[in-house]
């Protein structure tokens, strides 16, 4: 394989004929991968290969399906140093981080064959007594899946092996700014002796992704904005036939009660709004703290653990607890919504600075807006927490619900009878009580509610949408059909 390939349709890899593009290392700005994206016509190539090779996929029986999966997961643990390196070359991930998505990717492989089993399976499925009754489960064909660049690995290979296991052939489109690891993934792929055509990748920005979108497949899976994600909406809007899975983002609230443990209640909080430098899709944006004799406290003491937060470089020493952002813009933007945001009558309890004037590392920010006015819902991907002081429950509960999102949200408090109301009317659609918000189980479903997701919950549920249900009727021999009609017939 030459250096500039960078499009894999068929089982070869091309040189692309689309725009060039470049990712850059988000500290030291140096380049990690810089090659051509896929032009249209090799975005239908890789559609057109996807097609023509899926139902020899399909029909190869799961057995066999699952092996090939099962020896990706054994390779993905014997290349994650290496993988890992390219996570955090890529997103500036700490190396211990960048191994944990490593880890994330292998351990997919047998939860999604038991859950392919649980919910979608593609043997008998019917449990009844009728005997004349079965149920199966079947591929929808050609997959496009999108990725978004906070987990370049793990959050794409979580729509690719459950849509593999369920016999769908795959055209990845990752994100222009993670196109490495991508293409080790693909490799990868390639040695677990993936046939030809079953995965397709290909490069490039939104205009690769607009030329999918538009191509023949029967299914999106899409992890990213809700920007995106409701363009993509709309353009599938009238095309019933056309499997869409859209996992966004959220303006996720941390309700606190008073009456709790200072020092372990910001550790929480920490975990929630800053880990992955914010750019978690189930990070806390929002902290709801209801009033009493330990909200001053708190408040000081997560200042204070906040500024002691490390933000390097992946391997650096002292061992970082965040990286940087993605790229420049986001950094500008992130500062600026801070301005906004301090415009719109919020105090900077901690104010987010940039660490110098070329990497993107960026320092936790930490903005009171109980006085605010007309603040916008919406997501800030990265490390910004909004604080909001409040009187009590109704009022915290109130404010978590006032949101067009309903991805993660969050409880801290030893009260059952709360617990209770939270659970009972939290409208999010992964919620954690006395757990940070982030770093949600691939064990069970993943996705929101609102404009964070359209109902199809990818993790434990993904394969749900990967196949659809095919109910079976069998009679016995055609000399047991009925001799007459029951009821109804002149004599
Ligand atoms: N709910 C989840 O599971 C989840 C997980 C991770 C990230 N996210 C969200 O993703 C966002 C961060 O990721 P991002 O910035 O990479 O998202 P993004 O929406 O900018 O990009 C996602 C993918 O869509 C492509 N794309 C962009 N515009 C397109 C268009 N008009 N048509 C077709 N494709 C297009 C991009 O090239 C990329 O591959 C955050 O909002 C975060 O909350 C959600
Ligand atoms: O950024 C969005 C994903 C965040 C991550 N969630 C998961 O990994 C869900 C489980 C899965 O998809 O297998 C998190 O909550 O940290």
């Amino acid at each position: 394989m030459s250096g500039m390939n960078s499009i894999y349709i068929n089982g070869q890899w091309q040189t692309g004929e689309g725009i060039e593009f470049t990712s850059l290392n988000p500290i030291s700005n140096d380049v990690v991968w810089k090659k051509q994206g896929a032009s249209i016509e090799q975005v239908k190539q890789a559609v057109a290969a996807a097609k023509q090779a899926q139902t020899e996929w399909a029909l190869l029986g799961r057995e066999k399906r699952v092996e090939i999966t099962q020896r990706f997961a054994t390779l993905l643990k014997e290349n994650q140093t290496e993988l890992a390196r390219t996570i955090s070359d890529e997103t500036g991930k700490p190396t211990w981080e960048a191994l944990t998505e490593v880890t994330a990717m292998a351990n997919k492989v047998a939860i999604s064959i038991t859950a392919q089993d649980t919910r979608a399976s593609t043997g008998n499925a019917y449990t009844g007594d009728n005997k004349n009754l079965h149920l199966t489960h079947r591929p929808h064909g050609v997959m496009a899946v999108y990725g978004p660049y906070n987990f370049p690995g793990h959050l794409p290979n979580g729509h690719i092996v459950p849509a593999l296991l369920a016999g769908n052939t795959i055209v990845f489109k990752p994100s222009e700014e993670t196109p490495k690891t991508a293409e080790e993934s693909i490799k990868i792929w390639q040695e677990a002796g993936l046939p030809k055509g079953v995965i397709n990748l290909v490069q490039g920005a939104k205009e690769v992704g607009v030329a999918l979108g538009q191509a023949e497949i029967d299914g999106l899976l899409f992890t990213g904005s809700s920007t995106t994600g409701k363009i993509l909406h709309k353009q599938f809007a009238g095309k019933p036939e056309v499997l869409l899975a859209l996992e966004m983002g959220g303006n996720n609230p941390l309700i606190v009660n008073d009456n709790i443990n200072v020092n372990n209640t910001v550790n929480v909080i920490l975990q929630s709004a800053f880990l992955s430098a914010g750019q978690r899709c189930t990070c806390a944006r929002r902290l709801i703290v209801i009033e009493g004799s330990n909200t001053d406290k708190l408040l000081i003491a997560l200042k204070e653990k906040a500024a002691q937060l490390i933000a390097d470089h992946p391997d650096a020493d002292p061992e970082p607890f965040m990286g940087p952002v993605i790229n420049a813009n986001t950094k500008q933007a992130l500062l600026k919504a801070q301005q906004d945001l301090i415009a719109k009558g919020g105090k900077a309890l901690l104010e987010m600075t940039a660490l110098d004037e070329t990497s993107n590392l960026l320092t936790p920010a930490i903005l009171d807006m109980t006085d605010a006015k007309d603040v916008p819902d919406e997501e800030w991907f990265g490390p910004l927490l909004q604080v909001y002081r409040v009187n009590d429950f109704s009022m915290a509960m109130k404010l978590a619900n006032d949101t067009q999102y309903g991805l993660s949200a969050g409880l801290i408090s030893d009260d059952a009878t709360q617990q209770n109301q939270f659970l009972n009317t939290i409208r999010a659609g992964v919620v954690s009580i006395n757990q940070p918000t982030a770093g949600a189980s691939s064990e069970l479903p993943f996705g929101g509610v609102g404009l964070s997701g359209n109902h199809r919950a990818s993790a434990l549920y993904a394969a749900d949408y990967c196949a659809w249900p095919q109910s079976l009727m069998r009679g016995t021999a055609t000399e047991e059909l009925p001799t007459d009609l029951p009821r109804g017939v002149r004599k």
